[in-house]
């Protein structure tokens, strides 16, 4: 990864924890150290434990679950980041769908490691034209350009003007779009096709249909992995 791309994402990721911290300040009813302390019990939780714990201090966020917009990045960690980035570099994909771009964090991981195998290209995809705007800035900043194809709109109605096939799928829209919006890319998939779908467990009540499909379905095999937010898995068996 260049100088610059660490630096802006440093810069990013900074800012969506800064967002996301002072949203949760704003909503819990405590002392700033009763807020500390949570902060840190947090940290401290295994991932699936996690959504239950932030419902139960009030702090579970409507915008993460409904269709409205928020203004906040709501970026993918560091650490999710890397994992994406290293997906990319193993599975080697020539074409990655984004579902939910938001800023740009998790496309400046997949257009870098597409950077360094050479080729390949991701369709990102974001409705609030803000964030578009700033997602074009970051792209450039990075020069990166030529790895992303940036599709400003609604999702379903961007996803439903796509063909061919990816090779990756990255969903990280609001969740209860999940189920439905992989209803609408199946036909876009392949054998070998890789679907990570971010939040299992942060959203665990919007998110268990399309767990339930994706288990149900012998076409899939997939798994939760157990870090960060809880990602969900998915490989296209047939
Ligand atoms: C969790 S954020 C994505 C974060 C991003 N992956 C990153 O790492 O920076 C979810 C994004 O999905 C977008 N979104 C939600 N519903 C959408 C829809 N129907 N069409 C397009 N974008 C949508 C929101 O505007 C928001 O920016």
């Amino acid at each position: 990864m260049t100088s610059t791309t660490t630096a802006l994402l440093q810069r990013l990721h900074e800012q969506s924890l800064t967002e996301v911290m002072a949203r949760a300040r704003a909503q819990f009813h405590g002392s700033s150290e009763e807020f500390t302390t949570l902060a840190d019990e947090y940290d401290m939780l295994a991932p699936r434990l996690r959504g239950r714990f932030l419902e139960s201090h009030g702090l579970t966020s409507e915008d993460f679950e409904s269709s409205q917009g928020t203004a906040l990045s709501l970026a993918v960690t560091p650490e999710m980041g890397e994992f994406l980035r290293n997906m990319v570099l193993a599975h080697r994909p020539a074409r990655i769908l984004e579902l939910g771009s938001s800023c740009g964090v998790s496309t400046l991981y997949f257009a870098d490691a597409l950077r360094t195998i050479g080729s390949g290209i991701v369709v990102a995809t974001e409705l609030d034209p803000g964030k578009c705007a700033q997602l074009r800035a970051h792209v450039s900043a990075a020069g990166v350009d030529a790895y992303v194809d940036l599709r400003e709109g609604d999702v379903f109605q961007t996803v439903a003007e796509l063909g061919g096939t990816f090779d990756m799928v990255f969903m990280d829209v609001w969740a209860d779009a999940y189920l439905d919006l992989f209803r609408d890319i199946e036909r876009l998939l392949r054998p070998g096709s890789i679907v990570l779908a971010d939040n299992m467990y942060t959203a665990e009540d919007a998110v268990w249909y399309y767990k339930q499909y994706l288990e149900g379905n012998p076409r899939f095999s997939t798994t939760t992995l157990g870090f960060e937010s809880g990602v969900e898995f998915t490989v296209v068996a047939a």
